[in-house]
C-alpha cells in the first residue's frame, strides 16, 4: 500500500467558528480510482485520479480515505472505517455549524445514487465486483431493453398523468440513461407527461411535489452573486441554458418560481430529441418575486414571497445574470428565453440579441414551427402563402411573432415589400381588431398589424369580417373558437386551417373533436397540447401537434454544431422549411401537416443541418472548416442513452 498527499484548501467552521484552514488528503492506495473533494454545495473542490504506481489516471473504484489536518500532523479520522464522529454528525445540532464535507468515490453506494452513471440492475457481475456494488443490488442482471420495459410497465400503472410525470422525474434523477432511453423510445406517449400538458400541472403544483432541486435558482436576494451562484452548478461545460422568470407559463400566467417546470422540461426534450449531452444544459429560473396571490398565499410556494420586480430592479438582475453568462461559459453558449411575460420578452430579445446567442422560443420558436405547419397545409388547400390571409386571435410573443416570420416569407417569395406582405395578416388582441385607430394606445410589437379597418370588438365578428383562410389560436384563452367561428370559417372555405396553439389542453382554443365536427371533418387542424385521434362520420381524423418542440431541439443542435456566435431570422426560416420537408405524402394522406413525433431525432438532425448550413452562408459559424455533409454530422454529434461499460 502506498500513500499520497495532496494539499487542499478547506472552508472550516466547525463550532461556528468560520477559519479557512489548509488540510492534507492522505490517500492509502489500494487501487486505481478517482475521488472528488465535495463541499455543502456538491461541488467538486479536487479530483485526483491516481493509479497504485502514482500516474494520473482516469480511473473509476474505491480506496480507503485518511484525512489529516496539516497543522497537527495527525490523522484525525479515518473515512469509510472507524467509530469516530468525524463531521460531527452525533455531537452537532441545529446551533452548532459543520462544514458538510465529504470525499465522495464513484463506487458502491455512491455510484447507486449517483444518476450520470447508475445502471441499477443493468450492472454487470464484473461491474458489480469491480465497483464494490455486490449485495447493494439484488443478484438479477437484466438489460437495458427491460428496464425500459419494466419502467413503462410501472409508469403506465398511474392512471393521474401527474403521477406519471412525478414518476418521470425521480427516474431522471435516478438513472439519467434509462430516463432518456425510456423517453427517445416512447416520444409519443411520453411527451405529453414532460412536456405540455402535464408540465404545466406540476409548475402549479411544483412546491407541493417538490423533492430534488432540479436547476439553478437565481432570485432577486443573490444580486451581485449571480456569477458564483453559476459556479455552484456541478457542470461547466455548459451548452444550452432555458431561462425563465416564471411570468407567463404556458397559458397558466404568472406562476412564480415554480415556473421552473419548464426549462427542466424543455431541456430533456432537448437530449431527447435533439441530441444536446444532458450535461451540457443548464435549466435557470429568475425569481423576481410572483403577482399571483396563489401563489403568495401557498405555505408551500418554493419561491420569494414578494410582488415582481420592475424597471431598474429587475433589468440590473438580467443584466448581470446575462454578463456572468456570458463570462463563465464563454460566448457561444446559447440561451433560451422561455415563458416570460410579453412586457420583458421583446425587450430583452431586442437588448441581447446582439450581444448573445439568444432567442425567445415563444416568439421565434414558435413561429418557426407554425410557418412549417403553414408550408406543408399548402400542399393539401394550394395557392401559396401570398394567397392566403391570415386572422391570429392573440396578438403577444406567440401571435406577432408568426405573423412577422410569415411576412418575412410572403415578402421573400413575392419581392414584396415586408409592409405589403403583413397586410395579408390581421390580429385581435383582448380589445378587438388591432387597426389603425388604435395605434397610439397599441403595444410596439402589435403597431406593424394595425390596419385600416372598422373597429371590430367581438371575435366572431372579426372571423366574419376578415374571412381568413388561416386561423390561428394564440390568446391563451381556452374555448374561444367556438361552434359559431368554425363554422364560419367552414362556410367561407372548402379547407379551413385551424391551429389552437394555446397551452396547456385546458387552455386550448378549441378540441380536435370540436374542430372536426363543427367544421363537417373539413378543417386542417393542429394544436400546442396532443390530442387523441378523433372519430367522426365513421373517419378516423388524426391531428398533428403544432409546438415549437419540433423546432428549438434540433435549432440549439444546428447553432451549436456550427459553433454560431448569434441568432438570424434567415436560420428561422430554414428551420421552417427542413421541418417541412419531413412531411410525407402518407401524411398528408392522413391529414397531418407536422410529421409524428416518432421519428424526431432523425427530423431534428435535418433541421440542425439547414440551421447550420445557414450560420455558415451568413459568415455566422465558427466552427471550421464546414463539415462536409452536415446531416450526417448533426446525427454523429448526437446523444445517445446507450450504457457505458466501467473497467
Ligand atoms: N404551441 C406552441 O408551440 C406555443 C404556444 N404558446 C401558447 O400561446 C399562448 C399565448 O402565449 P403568448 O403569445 O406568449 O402570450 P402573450 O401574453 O404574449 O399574448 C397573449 C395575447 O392574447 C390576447 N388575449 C388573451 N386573452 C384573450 C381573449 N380572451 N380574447 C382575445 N385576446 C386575448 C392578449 O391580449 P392583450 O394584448 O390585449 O392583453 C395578448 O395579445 C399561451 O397559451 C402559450 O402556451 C406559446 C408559445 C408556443
Ligand atoms: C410551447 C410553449 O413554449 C408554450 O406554450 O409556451
Ligand atoms: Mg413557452
Amino acid at each position: 500500500m502506498m500513500s499520497l498527499n495532496t494539499s487542499s484548501v478547506v472552508k472550516s467552521s466547525i463550532s461556528g467558528v468560520s477559519r479557512t484552514q489548509s488540510q492534507s488528503v492522505r490517500l492509502s492506495v489500494r487501487r486505481p480510482m478517482v475521488v472528488a473533494m465535495v463541499n455543502s454545495n456538491g461541488r467538486p473542490e479536487r479530483s485526483v485520479g491516481v493509479s497504485v504506481d502514482g500516474a494520473v489516471k482516469d480511473v473509476n473504484a474505491p480506496v480507503a480515505v485518511e484525512v489529516a489536518d496539516s497543522e497537527s500532523k495527525e490523522t484525525t479520522a479515518v473515512v469509510g472505517g472507524g467509530v469516530e464522529d468525524v463531521y460531527g454528525e452525533d455531537s452537532a445540532t441545529e446551533d452548532h455549524f459543520i462544514t458538510p464535507w465529504s470525499v465522495s468515490v464513484a463506487s458502491g453506494y455512491s455510484l447507486l445514487r449517483d444518476p450520470h452513471h447508475n445502471k441499477g440492475l443493468a450492472f454487470t457481475e464484473k461491474e458489480r465486483d469491480a465497483h464494490y456494488l455486490r449485495g447493494l443490488l439484488p443478484p438479477v442482471v437484466v438489460n437495458h431493453d427491460l428496464q425500459v420495459k419494466k419502467m413503462m410497465h410501472n409508469i403506465r400503472q398511474y392512471e393521474v398523468p401527474l403521477q406519471r410525470y412525478q414518476a418521470m422525474m425521480d427516474l431522471q434523477e435516478r438513472n439519467e440513461r434509462l430516463f432518456y432511453k425510456l423517453l427517445i423510445e416512447n416520444i409519443e406517449e411520453l411527451l405529453p407527461i414532460v412536456y405540455t400538458p402535464t408540465v404545466g400541472e406540476a409548475c402549479q403544483k411544483y412546491g407541493t411535489i417538490f423533492k430534488n432541486p432540479q436547476g439553478l435558482y437565481i432570485s432577486l436576494k443573490d444580486k451581485g452573486k449571480v456569477l458564483e451562484i453559476l459556479k455552484n452548478w456541478p457542470q461547466k461545460k455548459i451548452q444550452v441554458i432555458v431561462v425563465t422568470d416564471g411570468e407567463r407559463i404556458l397559458g397558466l400566467g404568472d406562476l412564480g418560481c415554480q415556473g421552473m417546470g419548464i426549462p427542466v422540461g424543455k431541456l430533456s426534450l432537448y437530449t431527447a430529441l435533439g441530441g444536446i449531452r444532458p450535461s451540457a444544459c443548464l435549466p435557470i429560473t429568475i425569481d423576481v418575486g410572483t403577482n399571483n396571490e396563489k401563489m403568495l398565499n401557498d405555505e408551500f410556494y418554493i419561491g420569494l414571497r414578494q410582488r415582481r420586480a420592475s424597471g431598474k430592479e429587475y433589468a440590473e438582475l438580467m443584466n448581470e445574470f446575462m454578463s456572468a453568462v456570458k463570462q463563465n461559459y464563454g460566448e457561444k453558449v446559447l440561451i433560451q428565453f422561455e415563458d416570460f411575460a410579453n412586457h420583458n420578452a421583446f425587450d430583452l430579445l431586442e437588448k441581447y440579441r446582439t450581444t448573445h446567442l439568444v432567442f425567445n422560443d415563444d416568439i421565434q420558436g414558435t413561429a418557426s414551427v407554425v410557418l412549417a405547419g403553414l408550408i406543408s397545409a399548402l400542399k393539401l388547400v394550394g395557392g401559396s402563402l401570398a394567397d392566403h390571409k391570415f386572422l391570429f386571435l392573440g396578438a403577444g410573443e406567440a401571435g406577432t411573432g408568426i405573423a412577422e416570420l410569415i411576412a418575412l416569407e410572403i415578402s421573400k417569395q413575392t419581392n414584396a415589400p415586408l409592409e405589403e406582405a403583413r397586410k395579408k395578416i390581421w390580429l385581435v388582441d383582448s380589445k378587438g381588431l388591432i387597426i389603425r385607430s388604435r395605434l397610439d394606445s397599441l403595444q410596439h410589437f402589435k403597431k406593424p398589424w394595425a390596419h385600416d379597418h372598422e373597429p371590430v370588438n367581438k371575435f366572431l365578428d372579426a372571423v366574419k369580417a376578415i374571412k381568413p383562410t388561416v386561423l390561428i389560436g394564440s390568446s391563451g384563452a381556452g374555448q374561444t373558437f367556438t361552434k359559431e367561428v368554425v363554422e364560419a370559417m367552414s362556410s367561407f372555405n372548402e379547407k379551413p386551417i385551424i391551429l389552437a396553439l394555446s397551452n396547456p389542453t385546458s387552455q386550448s382554443e378549441c378540441t380536435a373533436e370540436q374542430a372536426y365536427t363543427w367544421s363537417e371533418g373539413r378543417t386542417i387542424f393542429a394544436s400546442g397540447s396532443p390530442f387523441a385521434p378523433v372519430e367522426y362520420n365513421g373517419k378516423v381524423y388524426v391531428s398533428g401537434q403544432s409546438n415549437n418542440a419540433y423546432i428549438f431541439p434540433g435549432f440549439g443542435l444546428g447553432l451549436i454544431i456550427s459553433g454560431a456566435i448569434r441568432v438570424h431570422d434567415e436560420m428561422l426560416l430554414a428551420a421552417s422549411e427542413a421541418l417541412a420537408e419531413q412531411v410525407t405524402q402518407e401524411h398528408f394522406d392522413n391529414g397531418l401537416i407536422y410529421p409524428p413525433f416518432t421519428n424526431i431525432r432523425k427530423i431534428s438532425a435535418h433541421i440542425a443541418a439547414k440551421v447550420a448550413a445557414k450560420a455558415y452562408e451568413l459568415g455566422l459559424a465558427s466552427r471550421l472548416p464546414q463539415p462536409e455533409n452536415l446531416v450526417a454530422y448533426a446525427e454523429s454529434c448526437m446523444y445517445s442513452p446507450k450504457y457505458r461499460n466501467y473497467r
